[in-house]
């Protein structure tokens, strides 16, 4: 059964996991809707930034252990079986992927457990805020399964590999202060204030110059895998293309007449 609502207001995408009863873990439904909030997001340009969390005091626990995935059963798999996860951890990782390769800006808002594949979403996303009393865990191996959710990638990414290893080895659960501690997340606000605090950074990432922050994105995501040469190359050809937006001109305008600038993301 579905759980996750998507809401849109003022160019801003609110993908919500809401099934409190289960602490919000995903089913094949939820991908499905996520999947295509995903493609949707994408190519909208209506559509300006995402923000993913979760209703009742939870992020998500992570994939629906009850549900398509729990096969087995103790008795071993048949080779249908097999064939099937292999095909189900391909397509959720084309949905995480989707996530992290989004063109617009994303903001995870986590209250309450982000556990196994959710915690991957979580660190798929651009920024991440947390509330005193998020939970994070790299479940995995407490359940005898190996990373999915491009953990494998992005911890080590965010914390170096000796921390990654702890978190990901042990599968030991960690709170808000230690994440933040980590540079998991960006910062911890007071579970009655995340709300507020989210929907405004999400509403600046929305109302923001769209080409430039997706530019913005794109170069410091790339700029593990090439030389200090190339970046300059690339800021100078991301410069070159937002000299052609009406934002850029907008920023500029504005700054001249003294007041805010208005975005219009075109
Ligand atoms: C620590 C918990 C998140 C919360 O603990 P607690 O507050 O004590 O609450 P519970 O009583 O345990 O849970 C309340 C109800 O929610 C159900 N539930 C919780 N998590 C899941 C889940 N992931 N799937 C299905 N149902 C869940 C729980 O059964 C209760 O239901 P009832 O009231 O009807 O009994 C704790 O719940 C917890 O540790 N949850 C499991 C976390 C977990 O292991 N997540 C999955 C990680 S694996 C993953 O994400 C990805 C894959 C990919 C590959 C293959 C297979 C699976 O996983």
């Amino acid at each position: 059964m579905s759980s996750t609502r998507v809401e849109r207001a003022d160019g801003l995408v609110t993908v919500i996991f809401d099934r409190p009863a289960k602490k919000n873990a995903l089913g094949a439904e939820d991908w499905d809707i996520l999947r295509r909030t995903l493609i949707e997001v994408t190519d909208d340009p209506g559509d300006r930034a995402l923000l993913l969390t979760g209703a009742g005091g939870n992020f998500s626990a992570g994939a629906d252990l009850s549900g398509s995935m729990n096969s087995g059963g103790g008795r071993g798999l048949t080779g249908g079986e097999q064939q099937s996860i292999l095909f189900e951890m391909r397509a959720v990782g084309e949905i995480v992927d989707r996530l992290h390769r989004l063109p617009k800006p994303t903001l995870a808002a986590v209250d309450g457990v982000a556990f196994g594949v959710a915690l991957g979403l979580v660190l798929a996303c651009d920024l991440v805020l947390a509330s005193d009393r998020a939970r994070f865990c790299e479940v995995f191996v407490k359940r005898g399964l190996a990373l999915d959710g491009g953990t494998s990638w992005s911890l080590p990414r965010q914390v170096g590999q000796r921390r990654a290893k702890q978190i990901a080895m042990l599968g030991d659960e960690f709170g808000a202060d230690r994440a933040l501690e980590w540079g998991l997340i960006n910062e911890v606000v007071p579970a009655d204030e995340l709300p507020k605090v989210a929907r405004d950074w999400a509403n600046r990432l929305a109302t923001g110059p769209t080409t430039a922050l997706s530019l913005i994105k794109r170069s410091l995501d790339g700029s593990d895998s090439i030389s200090f040469a190339q970046s300059l190359e690339d800021e100078a050809r991301a410069q070159h293309i937002v000299f052609t937006t009406h934002d850029m001109r907008e920023g500029i305008t504005a700054f001249l007449e003294r007041r805010p600038p208005k975005f219009t993301g075109r």
